[in-house]
């Protein structure tokens, strides 16, 4: 190829990107139009949004689809934000799992504010300090993150499930050492410890292991302190200009963690939305079992259950279960009504679709 044929690619690929930007220009004036038509019903509409997305990738030819969501999820989420910014609340401080979460569950045009535990997300929305939050619910090596169900259960009722993700967790081993023999503690939030317990007993045996609310709070405090390292994501390695002294560190190989996404309950619903319900049962034979039996009757397969303390009554329960369908399916329906005749107490805490980017 010759000066003058890379030259006239060159050209070729800036008239492309021109028109590109004026197409990009012409949605977001368009997505501004919607956001007047909305006036002040909410902005985010997670099917729509799935809608479109799924739409291009079954349109592209000769890009990776993957691709395609990722572009395409961005454009949306600065086309949201242009109709009204968006504040969302997830554990931090930033390079947290539930930061990474949230730029996956609703791409990177919106304002985040951090807080320490799920409680505090759900609390911000209540408050209206922000509109959505991101919380962990469970992850497939240490299963379900307790305190997000214990949130929910003392949570304002007008909270609801709106979405959920999966993301691959993948951990690091990050200091300002530059050698493994160098530490001497170990930083990370529960969860990830157990997620590498074998890696650690095989690399760093006999190391004080210490828990801290985040990854990245471990990575603030592997920052500042010498013989220390954190487990954390790459993100928050990173931002902290933190060693990566090994990265992969997960025990499987298949390491995530669902995330919901938290807010005022939207409209519509997708083909194949989950519903996830609270309830606790009197503390007598079979009522877990007559509780549960409306499910069964309708067909319905569940995805979860979990059974949590019930607050001020020692050794008594509440139950999560997350099952296929959505609550207002009349099958769902009718079965949530004989369940709710025969509990304590019954909460629907949404049902929502999967969000893929
Ligand atoms: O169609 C809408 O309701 C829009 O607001 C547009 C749009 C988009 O950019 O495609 C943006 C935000 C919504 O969550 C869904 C879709």
């Amino acid at each position: 190829m010759s000066d003058q044929d890379l030259h006239v690619l060159r050209k070729e690929i800036e008239s492309i990107d021109e028109e590109l930007l004026r197409l990009l220009e012409r949605r977001v004036s368009l997505a501004k139009g919607i956001g007047e038509v909305k006036g002040d019903a909410p902005v985010y509409d997670p099917l729509r949004e799935i809608e479109v997305l799924d739409r291009l990738c079954g349109l592209a030819r000769d890009v990776d689809p993957k691709f395609v969501r990722l572009l395409f999820g961005e454009v949306i989420s600065f086309c949201r934000s242009v109709q009204r910014p968006a504040t969302v609340a997830c554990m931090g401080p930033e390079g947290s799992f539930s930061h990474e979460a949230a730029f996956a569950l609703l791409g990177r045009s919106i304002d985040l504010v951090f807080v320490e535990d799920p409680a505090q997300v759900l609390s911000s929305i209540s408050k209206e300090k922000a509109q959505m939050g991101v919380v962990p619910v469970e992850n497939t090596t240490e299963g379900t993150v307790y305190a997000t169900l214990d949130a929910f259960a003392t949570a304002d009722q007008s909270l609801s499930v709106i979405g959920e993700g999966q993301l691959p967790i993948r951990l690091v081993l990050a200091s300002c050492e530059n050698s493994f023999s160098d530490i001497e503690e170990v930083y990370s939030h529960p969860q990830p410890f157990g997620q590498c317990r074998n890696w650690l007993s095989r690399n760093l045996p006999g190391v004080r292991l210490i828990p801290t609310s985040s990854t990245s709070y471990a990575a603030n405090i592997a920052k500042s302190k010498q013989k220390s390292a954190a487990i954390c994501g790459k993100l928050a390695a990173e931002l902290k200009g933190l060693n990566i002294l090994e990265e992969g560190i997960e025990d499987r190989p298949y390491n995530a963690t669902r995330f919901w996404l938290v807010g005022h309950a939207c409209e519509g619903r997708s083909k194949k939305n989950k519903t996830s319900i609270l309830f606790n049962v009197s503390h007598k034979p079979g009522t877990l079992f007559r509780a549960l039996e409306p499910l069964y009757r309708a067909g319905l397969n569940l995805t979860l259950i979990q059974s949590r303390p019930l607050p001020g009554n020692p050794f008594e329960y509440f139950f999560f279960v997350d099952f296929e369908g959505d609550a207002e399916d009349k099958k769902v329906k009718e079965a949530l009504a004989t369940m709710n005749s025969r509990v304590e107490r019954l909460r629907v805490l949404g049902s929502y679709p999967q969000i893929r980017r």
